[in-house]
């Protein structure tokens, strides 16, 4: 390691890099982040281990953000955050090798720092850069001491084989929590229709099993609506498809804010929604349609100037704990009654 005061210029002392460094650190989402205990228990190893393996009586990992520093793990001392001009880790992250400090008091940019005039008057600063894979100094981890001193070859080669220890802990977390926001999107793309942000058929069929499943061990009825709009051809046909995309997105949103938490709106087919009605008897599932009905009856849709009004016809169908078979059976019973509702003239619920 060469001596800081050959490679680093006097203040301020910015790297080179700092928009992509920073850029690099809040990747790693390790700032302001709340509580890790399995995370944060691994890093205090790591930094009382370089205590340790250099003789030191204090260490810190830490990360330079644009105007403060966070020590993120500390041994000897308390976890802090600092203003970057007081902190000697911000002269570790203007190069990738570190920083090595044998006499703090010696040298212009740390003799005036608190830790060096104050408590606990260090002497020796040695750090090893924390260095993303992109090559980017997001951190160091430190030791100091209140004597002055070297490290020696040996301690500091330790001391860079800790920091890529805990930058290999830093960057492993920060995928995990990449691949698991990348699954959970994938999961959602998976059950949610893009066009109506209900459920989309497979994860409707899912909760229906789900529900049917819970209906018969805790003897509770469940109901089903099938709403199919009316004459929904005609809409396209006169108004085009963005037009008959909008009616059906504004139904599905009046349909999924006018039922309970634990109601199941999904989209079942083309211009089709069903929604599963836990706990739920016959009465209360018919009071709910004509509600639906009466409300998709009287909505106002805007697409280039006001569309005409457009209704649904909505079947409804009940199970209790006693007779209940499955969730087929029950949309079966629901699309029945829709096909009644259709027949006596649409814009109605059957049941
Ligand atoms: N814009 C749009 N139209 C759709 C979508 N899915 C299905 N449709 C249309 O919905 C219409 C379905 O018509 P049907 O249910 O057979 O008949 P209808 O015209 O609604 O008449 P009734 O159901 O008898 O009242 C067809 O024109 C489909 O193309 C969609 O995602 N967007």
């Amino acid at each position: 390691m060469l001596a800081a005061e050959n490679i680093y210029p006097l203040n301020p002392a910015t790297p080179r890099d700092e928009q992509r460094r920073l850029a690099a650190l809040r990747r790693y989402q390790l700032l302001d982040d709340p509580f890790d205990d399995e995370f944060d228990k691994e890093l205090d190893f790591l930094t009382r281990l370089a205590a340790t393996v250099c003789g030191a009586p204090y260490a810190s990992l830490s990360l330079v953000d644009a105007d403060r520093v966070v020590v993120k793990s500390a041994y000897g001392h308390a976890p802090a955050t600092l203003p970057r001009e007081q902190s000697y880790c911000s002269l570790a992250v203007l190069g990738r090798d570190g920083v090595e400090i044998a006499d703090l008091c010696a040298d212009g940019r740390t003799a005036f720092m608190p830790r060096t005039r104050a408590e606990p008057q260090l002497r020796m600063y040695s750090a090893a850069a924390l260095v993303s894979p992109d090559g980017h100094a997001i951190g160091a981890l430190g030791v100091m001491d209140t004597r002055p001193g070297a490290l020696g070859d040996e301690r500091r080669a330790l001391l860079r084989g800790l920091a890529r220890q805990a930058m290999a802990l830093i960057e492993a977390r920060a995928t995990g929590r990449e691949l698991a926001a990348a699954r959970g999107q994938l999961e959602e793309l998976a059950t949610v229709d893009t066009l109506t942000g209900l459920h989309n058929r497979r994860a409707l069929l899912a909760k229906l099993k789900f529900e049917v499943a819970r209906t018969r061990r805790f003897r509770t009825p469940l109901s089903a609506l099938m709403i199919d709009l009316d004459l929904f051809r005609e809409v396209n046909e006169r108004h085009g498809d963005a037009a008959g995309d909008l009616v059906l997105a504004n139904v599905a949103r009046l349909v999924s804010e006018n039922v309970r938490v634990i109601d199941v709106p999904g989209r079942y087919g083309g211009g089709e929604l069903c929604v599963v009605l836990p706990n739920t008897p016959p009465e209360g599932a018919l009071k709910l349609a004509e509600n639906l009905r009466a409300k998709i009856a009287a909505q106002i849709h805007r697409e280039a100037g006001r569309l005409p009004p457009v209704t649904a016809s909505i079947g409804v169908a009940s199970f209790n704990h006693m007779d209940i078979s499955d969730g087929d059976g029950l949309l079966r019973q629901a699309e029945e009654a829709l096909r009644r509702a259709k027949a006596n003239g649409r814009n109605r619920v059957e049941c």
